[in-house]
């Protein structure tokens, strides 16, 4: 990366910085490969935080096969994490994960899983887990909420023979020639997946992040307290593919002991620790066996660190003086946090991140762990929430003692409760995938790089005040 003009000789986040675009000899936007180069096998650099409120087994899988990787939070108990882990393993790859409900449960039900809106459905099984037939997402916002799902059975909705769409192409056609919105897949009676045109669609053009046994990939992550070696040993037997050491501070001796131990135990996985923003930091956990750098104090929207504390680094340049010194060393960056439009996944790129990590934005979605609410004005959000804060403080210490507990609790850093709503034109994680990786791979071709390497070597970026920033916006009104 270089700067347009003289390199600041202060720190600078997102909205100060813009990318200038320089001769391209990419003539198409898909010739763009967006993959992390990490060593983690995702094909996209988004990683989405392990957050209660933002990565469970159902988002994990779903980012997994558009190529990107969820990791999976710390505070989850060990059976929990297994079976996470176990069940992301057991998810298609080639078709989306159902959501299924039973024919007694009822409309309300529905729509606290999913919104009414097209190109959605849910699966009906019986007691004995026999598919008994699907509703289209769309027909909830039609019927009575208490509305028996099994009554609401659409007649004529066929399911898809797993034989009969062998690609993401083959089902378009069939979907788009029958006008099928949604459809369950089967294979010998039992369902499988179901697809919609947009997920026959980016199965064309997301390469999912698969294992050695093509199964879909996820990282889980661990504190650095207790019994790191047992926890990172457990993970790995689960099957995870990234371990992630987390901790707010990780340039500290606590991390350090945390990292040598789990290094030492040799499992074959790429590690991830964090969180830091400078150059000594990494240097300091790369020596200890850090692959992967977790780059970012402060800028999440969760986050009362830097209000808290004063303590921190604007991220744009947190994460271009981490890179730089993760580079030399042949490690690679997360940018961690504050990433509220695709422009900061590219700015975050531009900077040398391999990949990007995403926590709020992503707990507004379908596929985050809560349950869908409507707010007075009927408009959906889910439940989010700070990983210092005192409701996950609270959570995570559950077992200690009421004192020690609420000495834990002194030290919040987070928020315990926001709203996050779902964008209506966008309810689904993927929708957002869609959004950022068409942004990043128009931000490639303007700078003229083919691959995130090149993006790292190629990107131009100019400073701009705030009246520049605000120009970039789009108005909704006239003004
Ligand atoms: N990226 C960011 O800006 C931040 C992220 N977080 C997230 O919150 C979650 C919880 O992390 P964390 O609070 O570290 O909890 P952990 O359970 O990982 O424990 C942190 C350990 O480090 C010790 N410690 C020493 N100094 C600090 C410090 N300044 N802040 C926090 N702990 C310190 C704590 O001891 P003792 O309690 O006795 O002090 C404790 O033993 C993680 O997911 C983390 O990523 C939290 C804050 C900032
Ligand atoms: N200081 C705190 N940081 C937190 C907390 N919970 C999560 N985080 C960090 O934020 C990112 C996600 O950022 P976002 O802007 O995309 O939401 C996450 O990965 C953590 O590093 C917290 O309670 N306090
Ligand atoms: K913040």
């Amino acid at each position: 990366m270089r700067f347009y003009g003289q390199a600041p000789q202060h720190d600078l986040t997102y909205s100060d910085v813009f990318l200038v675009p320089s001769r391209s000899a990419i003539t198409s936007r898909l010739d763009v490969d967006l993959a992390p180069g990490d060593g983690t096998g995702a094909t996209i650099p988004i990683v989405a935080s392990n957050m209660n409120s933002v990565t469970g087994p159902r988002l994990a899988a779903t980012l997994a096969r558009r190529g990107g990787l969820g990791v999976l939070p710390q505070d989850l108990h060990p059976q929990e994490l297994a079976a996470g882990i176990r069940f992301v393993k057991s998810q298609p790859v080639a078709y989306d994960t159902p959501i299924v409900m039973s024919p007694d449960d009822t409309a309300a039900d529905a729509l606290e899983h999913v919104p009414p809106v097209h190109g959605l459905g849910i699966v009906l099984h019986d007691a004995d887990e026999r598919y008994v037939g699907a509703v289209l997402a769309s027909r909830l916002a039609v019927v009575p909420p208490d509305a028996r799902l099994g009554d609401l059975v659409h007649g004529e909705l066929a399911a898809l023979e797993a034989e009969d769409v062998p690609d993401g192409r083959a089902a378009f056609d069939l979907l788009d020639a029958a006008d099928v919105e949604f459809a369950p897949v089967v294979s010998q009676g039992r369902v499988i997946g179901t697809l919609s045109k947009t997920s026959a669609l980016r199965s064309t053009i997301y390469p999912p992040a698969v294992d050695a046994q093509g199964r879909l990939r996820l990282a889980a992550a661990i504190g650095i307290n207790g019994d790191v070696a047992a926890r990172a040993i457990a993970l790995r037997d689960a099957g995870v593919d990234v371990l992630v050491l987390d901790t707010a501070h990780g340039d500290q001796d606590g991390m350090r002991r945390a990292l040598g131990t789990v290094a030492g135990l040799d499992l074959g996985l790429p590690l991830v620790a964090g969180n830091i923003v400078t150059a000594a930091a990494v240097q300091d956990l790369v020596a200890e066996g850090a692959n992967i750098l977790k780059v970012g104090v402060g800028p999440g929207a969760m986050c009362t660190t830097r209000m808290m504390t004063a303590v921190g680094r604007p991220q744009f340049s947190a994460v271009l003086e981490t890179a730089e010194a993760a580079r030399e060393l042949g490690a690679h960056v997360w940018a961690d946090g504050g990433v509220r439009y695709p422009r900061d996944v590219a700015l975050a790129l531009a900077a040398g991140a391999a990949s990007v990590m995403i926590g709020s934005w992503f707990a507004g979605t379908i596929e985050a762990p809560g349950l869908l609410r409507a707010d007075a004005s009927g408009a959906l959000y889910k439940e989010s929430w700070g990983m210092a804060s005192n409701k996950a403080v609270q959570a995570r210490f559950a077992r200690l003692s009421a004192y020690d507990r609420a000495r834990k609790e002194l030290f919040a850093e987070g928020i315990s409760s926001s709203k996050i709503y779902l964008d209506p034109l966008r309810p689904s994680v993927e929708d957002l995938l869609d959004m950022i990786t068409t942004g990043v791979r128009s931000s490639f071709t303007y700078a003229g790089a083919r691959s995130v390497a090149e993006f790292h070597e190629r990107a131009l970026v100019g400073l701009q005040s705030a009246a520049g920033y605000e120009e970039g916006k789009a108005l909704p009104v006239s003004w």
